[in-house]
């Protein structure tokens, strides 16, 4: 098993926003990670990754628990949210300054060709688009070779052409063994990539299954239609 939780409990203030989690996470499929916002997703990803400390419950991720042991996040590759780069420093350098901290082979340049970023490399950050920017976040984070990839809405800002360049990216690594795990809001990208839905409701895991499991307890043709409809049928895993 790639991650094992039990009995997640994360409060911020009066917010109890994780209320008992437990999930499990296999390796080499792709997992969406979906939800109302405020929901907990983004605060779900940030535990595992030993971002946001739980107030109760434990993680295991590749076998280890991992209030012991930090160095299982060199074992992870994670496309945050929003991220947060210095303004002033170039492309180039920053791909430079990852690969120097993670000191792990990395592939940049494929991925710079695959997304069209070898004009920006001189380019300094604040001068970027929203669009180039994720693309820069994206080989940043695939350019290393790790079992576990943890994306948070990959698609912000991506045009179509890579948006397909992202999917056959994510396909490839899946072939690979490896095991992705995705929050976006965008139905169409999880009914095209995730083998397995886990929905969070209420601090809690309210559905896990397959996009045909979920059709089948909503009772309805469209994928979308399913995901609205979760919280009326009765499918609360
Ligand atoms: N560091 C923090 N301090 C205080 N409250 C926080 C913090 N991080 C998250 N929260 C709160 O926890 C709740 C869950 O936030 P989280 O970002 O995990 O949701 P999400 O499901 O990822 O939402 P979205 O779909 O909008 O991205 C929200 O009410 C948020 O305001």
């Amino acid at each position: 098993m790639t991650i094992a939780i039990n009995n997640l409990h994360k409060r911020f203030g009066k917010n109890q926003v994780l209320k008992g989690v437990d999930l499990s996470i296999d390796e080499g499929h792709i997992y969406a990670i979906l939800g109302p916002n405020g929901s907990g997703k983004t605060t779900l990803i940030k535990s595992i990754l030993g971002m946001v400390i739980p107030d109760k419950g434990s993680i295991t991720v590749l076998d280890r628990t991992i209030k012991k042991d930090w160095k299982y996040r060199k074992k992870i590759d994670y496309l945050p949210q929003i991220a947060n780069f210095p303004p002033n420093i170039k492309v180039k350098e920053l791909i430079n300054m990852i690969k120097d901290l993670r000191n792990s082979p990395s592939a940049e340049k494929e991925l710079i060709e695959l997304f069209g970023l070898g004009p920006f490399l001189d380019k300094k950050l604040s001068t970027l688009s929203g669009g180039t920017k994720q693309k820069v976040n994206i080989v940043l984070t695939f350019m290393f070779d790790s079992p576990l990839i943890i994306l948070d809405e990959p698609t912000t800002g991506l045009d179509p052409k890579a948006l397909i360049r992202l999917k056959e990216l994510i396909q490839k690594e899946k072939a690979q063994g490896k095991t992705i795990l995705i929050t976006t809001h965008i139905m169409q990208f999880v009914e095209e990539m995730a083998d397995e839905i886990l929905y969070l409701l209420e601090g809690e895991i309210y559905f896990k299954g397959s996009i045909k499991k979920l059709m089948e307890q909503t009772k309805q043709t469209n994928f979308e239609h399913a995901i609205a409809a979760i919280t009326t049928s009765d499918s609360h895993a």
